[in-house]
């Protein structure tokens, strides 16, 4: 592959002087977010959106909460601007949020801009040319001087038509494209041009938004980029500056990240990332990222499905299953330690939380491999763990224990995963908790083999059981008896007298659910004929249980002849 066609960032930037705070900040609160899906997501689309997907994506954004939205190109397309008098004339923003409308710096775009507009109590007006000396040179035609004056003079038009708006509270927000592969000390002052022109003050900022049009260098460069303007911005305290990355390298995120910390304020973005080639920077990473450090990402993220659910639908596009915190496969484990540590840490939180007496949802989150409680974007926690061939025991017993409310015994744990594991191996595929359950269920409740006729339990005098029964193996049927101190080992002679050897190694049973008339389930480790292995019985009846989880382990290897 020619790698030597291309340059390496530092011979296509011109870095700014080095001057930074940026690597020693903290993101304390969440910055202004504007999403841009209706106008850069669009315009990206195979597809763009028809009006009613224009609306729903309209009323998501409302519903988590955004106060700023880019909601068009209305000089573009009559689609567009239809949908801007849409909002218009049925007073479709609320009072706290305000439509930002975008247009090139061309005169006859402006005026269109302005008229789409007209009737709406408050806008932002978002004018942008493309300053980089490649887009100056090959795409416009013009040298510097030529380029600022036609910003300026652009400038001009947009302040002219907000004068004449007068029902209309206009603000400006200028964006110099492509403005990290611009001098800096260009794009400075150009950007300086327009808050002159446009008097930006306190009571009424100008946004300079500063777009990685194209993402072209590490994350580190754009901060730099983006603390200088920071620093040397004229009438800074009248200016909200932006930023809108793309994520061509796949550092969007990042991108934005690090120039919130070198004094970015507001960051334009779309959900889940779509937009032009490998998309804007994600709003929804960005927000839950902040969410994830404590912060108040001040939206409303707390149904994630739902949202991804409208977007997919408005973009025609799905999100990807390892997209970070929407997508289907982000919360789950496959894999055996990460299961068995997720299970631990899911079961530590719930003592934490009832230690401290508040709910689980409430108490600090430090669950491993889980950067974020799933409940707290709608998730349940059936997802979590999901079992294949490189599950170990841990997964298969937090399925049954989450599904069916089976608390098994750590080496029973390890025997099941053992069937699990084949089982897996040779489909070669998932299981799921319904195969889960079957495969319990042939591996331990309904192996063929001794079975029980009738049978009862005395105990003649205090400490002494005696069991009585009835064996069976296909037509074979043989009554014994057995006394011992407990019930178990009653059975276990009357096995011995039926010519089956049984030691009881381990024993623990449960109840599988809190109401009156739950069933009990009984675990039980035997030797049966010098080999160890577990049976399981369940029951309503805790004697019962016990007795079928015993029988289980006899019929658990090759099945024990009765005589
Ligand atoms: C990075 C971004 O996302 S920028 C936004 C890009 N979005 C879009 O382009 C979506 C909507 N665009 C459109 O529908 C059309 O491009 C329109 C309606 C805006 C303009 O259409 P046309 O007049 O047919 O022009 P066309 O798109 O072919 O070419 C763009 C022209 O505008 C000029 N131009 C490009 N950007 C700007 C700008 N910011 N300000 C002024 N002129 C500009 C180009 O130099 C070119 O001029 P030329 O025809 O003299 O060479
Ligand atoms: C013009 C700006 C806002 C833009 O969309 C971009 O540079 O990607």
């Amino acid at each position: 592959m020619p790698y030597s066609r291309y340059r390496p960032a530092h011979e296509r930037v011109q870095l700014p002087p080095a001057e930074r705070e940026w690597p020693h900040r903290r993101i304390e609160h969440a910055p202004l977010w504007v999403p841009v899906d209706l106008r850069d997501g669009n315009q990206a689309l195979a597809e763009p959106m028809d009006p009613a997907r224009k609306r729903r994506m309209f009323d998501l954004f409302l519903s988590m909460g955004f106060k700023e939205i880019e909601v068009g190109y209305p000089s573009a397309s009559q689609t567009d601007f239809d949908f801007v008098r849409h909002l218009v004339e049925k007073d479709l923003v609320p009072d706290d949020v305000t439509v930002v409308v975008f247009t090139a710096a061309r005169h006859d775009l402006i005026e269109r801009t302005f008229e789409s507009v007209a009737g709406l109590p408050r806008a932002v007006v978002h004018m942008y040319t493309a300053t980089a000396p490649t887009w100056r040179q090959v795409v416009l035609g013009k040298d510097r001087d030529e380029l600022r004056g036609l910003i300026t003079e652009a400038g001009r038009d947009v302040a002219r038509c907000a004068d004449a708006l007068p029902g209309t509270d206009v603000r400006f927000e200028f964006s110099p494209e492509v403005f990290n592969l611009t001098e800096p000390d260009y794009v400075l002052d150009v950007c300086n041009a327009m808050s002159a022109l446009w008097d930006a003050s306190p009571g009424r900022p100008v946004i300079h938004n500063l777009p990685a049009t194209v993402e072209i260098a590490t994350p580190n460069v754009y901060a730099d980029q983006i603390e200088y303007m920071h620093r040397h911005l004229d009438r800074r305290d009248g200016v909200i500056l932006s930023v809108h990355p793309h994520n061509d390298r796949g550092t969007g995120v990042a991108c934005a990240e690090l120039a919130l910390l070198a004094g970015a304020q507001r960051v334009e973005g779309c959900l889940f990332g779509n937009g032009e080639r490998t998309g804007n920077v994600d709003l929804v990473t960005l927000a839950l990222n902040l969410y994830a450090q404590g912060v108040d990402p001040m939206l409303d993220l707390s149904d994630i499905d739902g949202i991804r659910r409208t977007v997919e639908h408005c973009n025609r596009i799905r999100v990807h299953e390892r997209h970070p915190y929407g997508g289907d496969l982000v919360y789950t484990a496959f894999s055996g330690t990460h299961q068995d540590a997720i299970k631990k840490g899911l079961a530590h939180h719930a003592r934490q939380a009832s230690e401290l007496g508040v709910p689980a949802g409430q108490a600090p989150w430090d669950v491993p491999y889980l950067p974020i409680d799933p409940a707290d974007v709608g998730r349940d926690y059936e997802a979590v763990i999901r079992v294949n061939s490189q599950s170990g025991k841990g997964g298969a017993a937090y399925m049954l224990q989450t599904a069916h409310g089976l608390d098994l015994p750590r080496r029973l744990q390890i025997e099941f995963s053992r069937a699990v594991q084949r089982a897996t191996e040779d489909s070669g595929a998932e299981i799921d908790a319904e195969e889960l359950w079957g495969l319990f269920r042939a591996e331990y409740l309904d192996r063929p083999g001794v079975a029980l006729g009738a049978w009862h339990v005395t105990e003649p005098e205090p400490g002494l059981h005696r069991f009585t029964g009835e064996f069976r193996t296909g037509t074979e049927r043989v009554e014994h008896t057995g006394t011992g101190p407990g019930p178990l080992s009653a059975l276990t002679r009357a096995l011995a007298r039926a010519g089956i050897t049984v030691d009881i190694l381990d024993f623990s049973k449960h109840a599988l659910d809190r109401g009156r008339d739950s069933l009990a389930v009984a675990y039980v480790e035997c030797r049966v004929e010098g080999a160890t292995r577990w049976g399981v019985g369940m029951d309503a009846s805790v004697l019962t249980a016990s007795v079928l989880a015993v029988l289980s382990a006899v019929n658990g290897g090759p099945a024990g002849r009765i005589s």
